[in-house]
């Protein structure tokens, strides 16, 4: 896959062959915005052309919303998260539009002349919900009248699970809430956080629970406080583990602005400190709880770990490499 970061300071690249473009924000990459892009492969196929997928960048309400800049705005998956969700997904092109005030004020009609056309578009495939141009006034419906006849398209309906309609907004929701294994339906895959571990209290080793700590400074929407089960990707190989996210009530009296993902891994004793990893989650175990004493804490990160045993038992298939 070679990926083209487009802007409307920098002239569209030219010389592609003939494209089938999927579009769409694709946070998460979940299954609905996995079979827009499946169909546009499917498409591409039997076309014979190239596989193309364009996503933008930041989300639209860091431009538009006044209470949401890059720091406080929450991602499923964070632009290079993305990039890699969306690789796995085999299209020989990405583009990566930057989404900035100035794209945003643009006339439809603009978006397909400057970014569509020059790629070679023959074929558009987006979810029936995407909009482009100002306020969002580009629809499917008005496509075919600014495509022109130039490219044919495929609206991809609502794609549901169990009756429920698949989205970003859901998959957030459920990751807000703790419901980690809803989320990993709706994805297709467990909902997972990239970082790098860094130093904490150093408090576990002393209670006989050493926790690896996830850097604070990211765009990911972190799921509620309390212990799920997880998987943690450390230099080449998936370990089982138990992962805290909060407060720590037990220790502290008042919660500092943002909670510590921290993960306890099994049967494991390395100094990881500075490493990248990425922590999949797969089920919420119990809320975090102030205990009275360390000892009753210990006392229930064993049982903890015995039910995070359990559950991962139940997806004995690893996630794909990180
Ligand atoms: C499985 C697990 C469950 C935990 N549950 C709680 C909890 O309910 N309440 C709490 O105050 N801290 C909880 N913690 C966080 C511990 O207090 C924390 O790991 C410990 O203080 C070490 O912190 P440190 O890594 O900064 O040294 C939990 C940690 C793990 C690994
Ligand atoms: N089983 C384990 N799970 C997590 N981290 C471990 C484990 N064994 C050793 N470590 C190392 O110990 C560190 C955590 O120890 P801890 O006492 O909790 O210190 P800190 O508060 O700095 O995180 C981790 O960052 C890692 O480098």
């Amino acid at each position: 896959m070679q990926t083209f970061y487009l802007s409307h300071q920098n002239e569209i690249p030219a010389g592609f062959p003939d494209m089938v473009l999927a579009l769409g924000y694709f946070d998460g990459v979940h299954i609905g915005h996995q079979e827009v892009i499946r169909t546009a492969a499917a498409i591409a196929a039997e076309k014979n052309c190239a596989l193309g997928v364009m996503t933008f960048h930041p989300h639209p309400k860091v431009v538009l919303s006044p209470d949401t800049d890059e720091n406080n705005m929450r991602y499923i998956t964070p632009l290079p998260h993305k990039e890699d969700c969306l690789e796995r997904e085999g299209p020989d092109y990405l583009f990566v539009v930057q989404f900035d005030k100035q794209f945003a004020s643009q006339e439809p009609q603009e978006f397909v002349d400057h970014y569509l056309l020059p790629l070679q578009v023959v074929h558009v495939t987006a979810g029936f919900d995407y909009s482009y141009g100002r306020l969002g006034r580009g629809t499917m419906e008005t496509l075919p009248f600014h495509s022109r006849g130039r490219f044919g398209q495929t609206v991809v309906g609502e794609v549901t699970q169990n009756g429920e309609k698949i989205s970003s907004t859901a998959v957030k929701e459920y990751i807000r809430t703790g419901d980690v294994a809803k989320a990993c339906s709706l994805l297709g895959r467990p909902y997972s956080i990239r970082g790098v571990v860094e130093g904490g209290e150093q408090r576990g080793r002393t209670i006989g629970f050493p926790t690896a700590n996830i850097e604070k400074h990211h765009t990911y929407a972190v799921p509620q406080p309390g212990v799920y089960s997880v998987r943690i990707y450390v230099g080449g190989r998936w370990l089982d583990g138990a992962a805290s996210i909060g407060f720590k009530p037990t220790f502290h009296d008042e919660a500092p602005e943002d909670p510590v993902i921290e993960v306890y891994i099994f049967d494991f004793n390395e100094d990881i400190y500075g490493w990248n990893v990425e922590v999949c989650f797969y089920t919420f175990i119990r809320g975090e709880e102030a205990f009275n004493s360390a000892e009753e804490l210990i006392e229930e990160m064993n049982r903890d770990v015995e039910k995070a045993r359990d559950a991962l038992a139940a997806y004995p298939d690893v996630p794909g490499s990180s």
